[in-house]
């Protein structure tokens, strides 16, 4: 079972569980109140995923439904840079020794399935697939040993980046309009044996152009999450990308950047693909 935000068909966003049938049980269903993914998780209401009745007979199914950003009223989003060697060298630039945080916004982002838009003023639009994790918990000085604790999930990311503006600085190059995406759902952390040992995939119409393991992070994910907890104190819903691996369009010889009409995809296994159009 994963979590889901939705737009209905009324456009209402609404949140629920996908089954492992890919049905989807709305919160109505599950007879939980929170109005929000995001609220759902600061009331502790989801702590224990197998507790939840998923008996209702569920409506409607997850390709009948528009996905949104798995918690797309998130409070903040803490971003990696070059956490991954191979990445750091390919962009020539040394691996770094603390780790570098640059934020996204919430309308720098869409779902799964749903349009990518490709900037009108920059022909190097870049793909960049990630692992994404979801705070459950809040906490401030949170220790790496109980960071983990912290987590509610996980999902992909694909952190969509025009290299031009982003020399400008990393801010304008990472936040261009629906220009990343967030998903397809989160995965609950019991779930999720070892998140340091999973396989990350980014495919480019098809082609794999990103192959890595979550173990070769140079800060591993309760190292990220210490470290932004001594800045300031994560939230419920926070959500923190963990950095790309190599293979990165600007890197290669000639450059491959991204154009309407290519289909990009993120596969974390055990996770699932976010999969994304780039459209005008
Ligand atoms: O250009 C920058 O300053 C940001 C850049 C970001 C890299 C990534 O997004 C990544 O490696 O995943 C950097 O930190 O150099």
């Amino acid at each position: 079972m994963r979590y889901v935000s939705y737009l209905d068909s009324d456009q209402t966003p609404c949140w629920g569980v996908v089954t492992d049938s890919n049905d989807i049980v709305s919160s109505t269903q599950l007879g939980l109140v929170a109005p929000t993914l995001k609220k759902a998780i600061a009331s502790g209401e989801l702590a224990s995923p197998n507790r939840l009745n998923l008996d209702s007979t569920p409506t409607l199914r997850l390709d009948e439904v528009q996905l949104q950003p798995v918690i797309p009223d998130f409070g903040a989003m803490y971003c990696t840079g070059l956490n991954y060697s191979d990445h750091a060298r390919e962009s020539g630039k040394e691996a770094p020794s603390a780790p570098r945080i640059f934020v996204r916004l919430q309308n720098s982002l869409v779902g799964h399935d749903q349009s990518i838009i490709a900037p009108t003023v920059s022909e190097h639009f870049d793909y960049e697939g990630e692992l994404a994790v979801v705070i459950g918990r809040s906490g401030r000085h949170i220790p790496e040993e109980e960071a983990l604790a912290h987590v509610f999930g996980y999902t992909c990311f694909m952190d969509g980046s025009v290299r031009d503006w982003q020399k400008i600085t990393t801010t304008l190059g990472k936040n261009f309009e629906h220009s990343g995406a967030l998903g397809p759902a989160i995965m609950p952390a019991s779930h999720v044996p070892d998140v340091q040992a999973l396989t990350l995939t980014t495919r480019l119409n098809g082609r794999v152009v990103q192959q890595a393991n979550t173990r070769d992070m140079i800060f591993s994910v309760a190292q990220l999450i210490s470290f932004v907890s001594t800045m300031i104190t994560l939230q419920p819903g926070d959500i923190i990308a963990t950095g790309t691996p190599d293979g990165v369009g600007q890197s290669r010889n000639p450059p491959l950047w991204l154009k309407i009409g290519d289909d990009i995809s993120v596969t974390v296994d055990g996770l699932g693909t976010l999969a994304n159009r780039i459209d005008a």
